[in-house]
């Protein structure tokens, strides 16, 4: 418990954001370890921004506690920005300067002297692979480019904690990649991310744990797998048929059967057992003449346990 403890380096107890009466997060509960990456994920307006502005301190509590380094961000918001990068959902980099300029002047507001900083930015444009790009101005990048600069510039104070809103949402598959293998090898280096996303691949690729959040409350938190065995077991048959004849085909059949959705004639069905489920499902179509008319068996995946929570699709894969 102790050891736990002191890797936790975000606590959240109650935590409620409000925007005039609206409540945006609804007393979440959750802690952040050294070293992981973690994930909020979650459909537009879950609240996600809204959880990560307040770690930042850049938007203030509604109510409840928030402990970031082990104090409350309420008294200690200045000394927590010098220990946490951030990468906001909209860049705003300064369009009319240079790459290193928009590097420099951030540097600038860390108080961080010209000699460092000028170090900082040669490691920084090497690590996001834009040294090539260290005198382009801003205006002129793609916009992979642009939030590769972004995230170098939220490491210029060299930050234990980064935090990253939808740090992918707009990138093509290759950017988007890129992007995933430079937070991996930050994360090897010892620094903790957090991470909004509504990308289940994201989740999935980077997230040690997530949280999944919907309406401003957690549905649910774990490693994807966790997430995964517990919700929907390992593998999803999806079937088209007649809805009307689910009751015959699934007959005897309802033990393997761990959770089920419906979305007009497809079914999905999640089991543990999807060879034996197929067999018996096979077994009971030819007994009642019940026509199939498509069927697969699939590993599931966190769009699933998303679906099984809300009842909704994420929906929003781009690749
Ligand atoms: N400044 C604000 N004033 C009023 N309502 C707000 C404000 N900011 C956010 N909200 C509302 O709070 C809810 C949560 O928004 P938030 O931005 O935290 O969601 P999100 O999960 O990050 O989604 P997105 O990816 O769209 O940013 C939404 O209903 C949003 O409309």
């Amino acid at each position: 418990m102790d050891e736990l403890k002191s890797r936790t380096i975000v606590a959240a107890q109650n935590l409620e954001k409000k925007f005039g009466d609206f409540p945006a997060v609804k007393g979440v509960n959750f802690e952040v370890y050294r070293g992981e990456c973690f994930g909020l994920l979650g459909p537009n307006g879950a609240g996600k921004t809204s959880i990560a502005k307040m770690i930042y301190g850049f938007s203030p509590v509604t109510s409840g506690t928030l402990e970031v380094f082990g104090a409350d961000i309420r008294v200690s918001a200045r000394k927590a920005k010098a220990r946490i990068g951030v990468v906001p959902q909209e860049d705003n980099l300064d369009p009319d300067l240079s790459v290193t300029e928009n590097l420099l002047i951030y540097a600038g507001y860390f108080k961080i002297n010209r000699q460092e900083a000028k170090k900082r930015v040669q490691d920084i444009l090497a690590f996001m692979e834009l040294s090539d790009k260290a005198d382009a101005v801003v205006d002129h990048l793609s916009g992979g480019l642009k939030r590769r600069l972004t995230i170098g510039r939220a490491l210029i104070n060299q930050p234990e904690l980064l935090i990253l809103d939808e740090p992918t949402t707009g990138l093509d598959p290759y950017a988007r990649h890129l992007v995933w293998q430079r937070l991996r090898k930050l994360k090897e280096a010892g620094t903790t991310l957090l991470l909004t996303t509504h990308y289940l691949e994201e989740a999935h690729q980077l997230c040690d744990r997530l949280l999944v959040i919907y309406r401003g409350e957690i549905l649910d938190h774990g490693t994807p797998l966790e997430l995964m065995k517990r919700h929907v077991g390992k593998e999803a048959l999806e079937l088209e048929i007649d809805s009307s004849l689910e009751g015959s085909l699934t007959e005897n059949s309802g033990e393997l059967i761990l959770a089920r959705q419906r979305l007009g004639d497809d079914l999905v069905f999640f089991t543990n057992e999807g060879e034996e489920l197929v067999r018996r499902l096979q077994a009971n179509a030819e007994r009642w003449g019940i026509m199939i008319h498509y069927s697969r068996l699939r590993p599931t995946n966190l769009e699933d346990v998303f679906l099984k929570l809300t009842g909704e699709s994420l929906g929003k894969e781009e690749e």
